[in-house]
């Protein structure tokens, strides 16, 4: 008998596969995954997909762990068959990830967001998958890839989608404020504070926080962040009083955090507990073709009616993108004033 195995090399790349693939009945998981706890990552295959046995193996010895309460006799039988190299199993992937997803049908996009290279169809698919549940994402990408507007389609496709949306820029606010700004205050916490004041933490009551340039989050202020993303607690400057909030948490960077984290500029345990889900954007030089759907969204937005000539989008083929979709936007509405009355951006106007 032969059974069909699909390795993936992530937490986040498995459920991909889950995703596509229908039929799967057992699941060796080594835990020691790179980007999820494997705990969560359970939780997650066992509520989106009850019938899928986990065995959770020890990858060197490959004895079974723990996982389904008492694993099938198949399912301990294919264990050890994979794991022992005998008999007729066939451990390579059946296809490899990418060829995979390249083959399944393309899952829904997410609203206002262009492009369907297959690196961007792998973020729409994983938004779908967490937006209901109430996990923190953490969005990672260069600037101007589009964390901004993950972070809003996670919550508009999330359950919380009729309560706030509050977004904090940590780079914009300034340190001293951050605090007062976050958490609130209570009257007389500091000279000025006349009244007592909410927080954003506590304005999103019941939505989602969205902590952008998380990166620039203050070390001092670590520690009372981190204790809110656990515990759910928020105690205003100035108070003792631990208030309870209901949060989802969404945070994004272009630092490369784990740097941050050995350099001892971020603390290593925010870091994991914000990097429950990962969705990583790629930058725009590695999905040249979204390049065409995005300059003829932006010609359309910016000028209606408007056509873009293939030589113009040969000439934004040739740009390597260092300020991502942000920048491609800027040359298009750009080009869509200089094409003036014509109604044609052609390579003239495409200024770079
Ligand atoms: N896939 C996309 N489809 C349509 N518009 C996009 C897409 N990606 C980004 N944009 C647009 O590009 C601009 C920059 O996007 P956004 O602010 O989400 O990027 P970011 O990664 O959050 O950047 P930063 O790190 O600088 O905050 C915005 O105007 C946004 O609407």
């Amino acid at each position: 008998m032969r059974w069909e195995v699909i390795e993936a090399q992530s937490g986040s790349e498995a459920l991909e596969l889950l995703h596509a693939e229908k039929g799967t009945d057992v699941l060796l998981l080594d835990p020691l995954l790179p980007d999820l706890l494997p705990a969560e990552f359970c939780g997650m295959v066992r509520q989106r997909y009850p019938g899928i046995e986990i065995l959770t193996m020890n990858a060197n010895t490959g004895h079974v762990l723990v996982g389904s309460s008492s694993p099938t006799p198949f399912a301990s039988q294919l264990a050890e068959l994979l794991y022992q190299g005998t008999a007729a199993v066939s451990v390579k992937p059946a296809v490899t990830p990418t060829e995979y997803l390249r083959r399944s049908k393309a899952g829904p996009g997410l609203r206002g967001m262009i492009g369907d290279s297959p690196v961007m169809q792998n973020a729409y698919a994983l938004v779908h998958m967490v937006a209901p549940r109430d996990t923190t994402v953490l969005i990672t990408g260069e600037s101007g890839t589009g964390k901004d507007l993950i972070a809003q389609a996670i919550h508009m496709i999330s359950p919380r989608q009729k309560s706030p949306f509050i977004v904090v820029n940590c780079a914009a606010i300034p340190e001293a404020l951050l605090e007062a700004e976050l958490f609130g205050y209570a009257k007389g916490a500091f000279t000025g504070a006349m009244q007592s004041r909410i927080g954003r933490i506590h304005a999103a009551h019941g939505g989602t926080l969205f902590l952008d340039e998380i990166g620039d989050m203050p070390l001092s202020l670590q520690s009372k962040i981190l204790r809110f993303v656990e515990q759910g607690e928020v105690q205003r400057l100035g108070s003792n009083d631990n208030l309870r909030v209901d949060v989802r948490v969404v945070a994004a960077t272009n630092a490369a955090l784990p740097t941050m984290v050995k350099d001892k500029l971020f603390r290593e345990d925010l870091y994991y507990r914000l990097a429950v889900f990962p969705i990583k954007l790629a930058p725009l030089r590695d999905r040249q073709q979204d390049v065409t759907s995005l300059a003829h969204f932006f010609a359309t937005k910016f000028c209606p009616g408007v056509t873009v000539t293939a030589r113009a989008i040969e000439a934004l083929y040739k740009h390597d993108w260092p300020g991502n979709v942000r920048e491609l936007r800027n040359v298009i509405e750009r080009a869509s004033i200089l094409a003036g009355t014509e109604r044609e951006i052609t390579a003239k106007e495409i200024l770079l």
